[in-house]
C-alpha cells in the first residue's frame, strides 16, 4: 500500500468551503445585492451604466455579490443584439499607483501576444494606449476595482470615470465598480473624484448569525456527506462569526478547520467540541500571527498589560503600564521608549485586537484618557510571548501560569 490514501468520510467536496469557491446563489444578501441590481439596470436598457462604490467589511460578500450580479448581468445582456457587454475585473492587491492599474488594464484587454511591460512608458502614453483599447471594444464596458483602497494616487480613480466626458473616448461607455473594506478611502478621496466614482453608493453591512446560518448550510450540504455534521454544528459556528466580525470568509473556515480536525482525528462525525478545538487553533493562530509581526518594545508593551491583568490591575491606564514596561525594558537591557511612543504601541496593539482600549472623560475639567486591558485569552498570548518571557524572566504574576518543565529548560 502507498504512503497516501485517499480519506473520503468526512468530505465529498471539500473545496466548496474555499474561499474560490463561487456558489449557484448568494444566500443571506437579499436586499444589499437588490440594491446591486438597480444601479446595474441601466446597462441592460443600453444606457451609461453608472459608477459605483461598494464599501463594507472584509468577508461580507461583496466580491461574491459582484461577480454573482456581473455574471447574471453577462448572461442577460447576451440575449440583446444592441448590447455589446465587457467586463474587466481587476484586484488591486499589491498595485500602489494609477499608472500600475493602467498598464494592468491594457493587458486586460490585450491578448498574451500582445502585452506592454508594466514599466518604463510616461503614463500619458500608458493612458492613450487605455482609451484606445477600451474605445476599440465599443460598447459598454465595466472595470471592477476590487481592493481599491491600495491604489495610492487618485489619478486613475479620476480619468476613468470621466474618460468619455474629457473626449478620450467616442465609442466605448464606461462604469466603475470600486471595491473596498476601508471606510476612511471614501471620505479622503479628493471631492471631484468622490463625485464621479461614488455616483451610486452601496454597503454591505456584516453577517448576522441567521444569515451565517444559511451561507454555512448552502456549503455544508456540497461539502460534507451527509449525517457528517452533527445538530447544532452550523449555529455554533454562525453564532462565533456573528460575535466576531460577521465575516463569513471566517466562519467558512472555522467550519473547514472542525472538518479537518475530523479528517485528521479519523472520526465520522464534525461536533460542537470540535468547533471548539478549532476555534481554538485558528485564534491562536491569528494571536501568533500578530504578535510575531510587532517589534520587541511592542511585545514588551504587551507582557506589561498581561501581568497587569493577571493581577487585577487593569483596565489601566498607559502612566500604570508605563513603570512595569520599562523594568521590563531595563530588564533586557533596551531604553524604554518615551511615553507617546509608548502609547503608539497600545493603540497598535488595540487595532489587533490583542488589548481592548476604552474612552473616558476626566471629570469636569473635560479632557479624555484610555483605559487598556487584554482581549484575548491570557494563556493563549502568554504562549505567543514565549520568547520575550525568556528575555525577560518570568514575572510573579504569572508563574502558576507557566509550565515549569519548560521553565528549566526554555524560560531560564
Ligand atoms: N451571501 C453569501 N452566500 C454565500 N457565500 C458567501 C456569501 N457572502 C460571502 N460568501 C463567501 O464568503 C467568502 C468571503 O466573501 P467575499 O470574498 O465576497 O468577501 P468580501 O466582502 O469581498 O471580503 P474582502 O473585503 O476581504 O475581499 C467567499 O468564500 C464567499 O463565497
Amino acid at each position: 500500500m502507498g504512503m497516501f490514501q485517499r480519506d473520503t468520510e468526512i468530505y465529498k467536496n471539500r473545496d466548496a468551503l474555499r474561499e474560490d469557491y463561487q456558489p449557484d446563489e448568494l444566500v443571506g444578501r437579499d436586499e444589499e445585492l437588490a440594491r446591486y441590481k438597480t444601479a446595474l439596470q441601466p446597462v441592460i436598457n443600453g444606457e451609461q451604466p453608472n459608477n459605483i462604490f461598494l464599501y463594507g467589511k472584509t468577508g461580507v460578500g461583496k466580491t461574491a455579490g459582484t461577480r454573482f450580479l456581473l455574471d447574471h448581468l453577462s448572461e442577460d445582456a447576451a440575449q440583446y443584439d444592441d448590447i455589446e457587454l465587457t467586463i474587466k475585473i481587476l484586484n488591486c492587491d499589491g498595485l500602489s499607483s494609477s499608472y500600475q492599474i493602467a498598464t494592468r488594464l491594457v493587458n486586460k484587454f490585450r491578448d498574451d501576444s500582445n502585452q506592454i511591460s508594466t514599466t518604463g512608458y510616461p503614463r500619458a502614453t500608458v493612458y492613450d494606449m487605455l482609451w484606445s483599447e477600451l474605445d476599440e471594444c465599443r460598447g459598454t464596458i465595466i472595470i471592477v476595482l476590487d481592493e481599491v483602497d491600495h491604489i495610492e494616487d487618485d489619478s486613475i480613480l479620476y480619468q476613468l470615470p470621466r474618460a468619455r466626458a474629457n473626449g478620450n473616448l467616442s465609442n466605448a461607455k464606461i462604469g466603475i465598480i470600486g471595491i473596498s473594506n476601508d471606510f476612511s478611502f471614501r471620505d479622503n478621496l479628493s471631492p471631484k473624484v468622490k463625485s464621479s466614482l461614488c455616483e451610486e453608493e452601496l454597503q454591505f453591512p456584516a453577517y448576522n448569525a441567521e444569515e451565517l446560518i444559511q451561507i454555512l448550510s448552502q456549503r455544508a450540504e456540497v461539502a460534507f456527506h451527509d449525517d457528517v455534521i452533527s445538530d447544532g454544528v452550523i449555529q455554533l459556528c454562525a453564532a462565533y462569526g456573528a460575535k466576531d466580525a460577521g465575516d463569513a470568509r471566517q466562519s467558512l473556515d472555522l467550519l473547514m478547520k472542525a472538518g479537518d480536525i475530523a479528517r485528521d482525528n479519523e472520526t465520522d462525525a464534525v461536533t460542537d467540541e470540535l468547533v471548539r478545538e478549532a476555534r481554538d487553533e485558528l485564534e491562536r493562530g491569528r494571536i501568533r500571527e500578530g504578535i510575531s509581526g510587532l517589534t520587541q518594545h511592542g511585545h514588551l508593551v504587551l507582557y506589561a498589560v498581561l501581568t497587569l491583568e493577571r493581577q487585577d490591575k487593569t483596565p489601566a491606564r498607559s502612566r500604570d503600564i508605563r513603570p512595569r514596561y520599562t523594568s521590563f525594558a531595563e530588564q533586557v537591557g533596551v531604553d524604554p521608549l518615551v511615553p507617546r511612543r509608548m502609547r503608539d504601541h497600545l493603540g497598535e496593539l488595540s487595532m489587533l485586537g490583542i488589548i481592548s482600549a476604552v474612552e473616558r472623560n476626566e471629570g469636569r475639567r473635560g479632557g479624555t484618557y484610555r483605559e487598556y486591558s487584554l482581549d484575548m485569552d491570557i494563556n493563549m498570548v502568554l504562549e505567543a510571548l514565549e520568547e520575550t518571557v525568556s528575555e525577560v524572566g518570568i514575572h510573579e504574576s504569572i508563574e502558576e501560569l507557566v509550565d515549569h518543565e519548560k521553565t528549566l529548560s526554555e524560560y531560564s
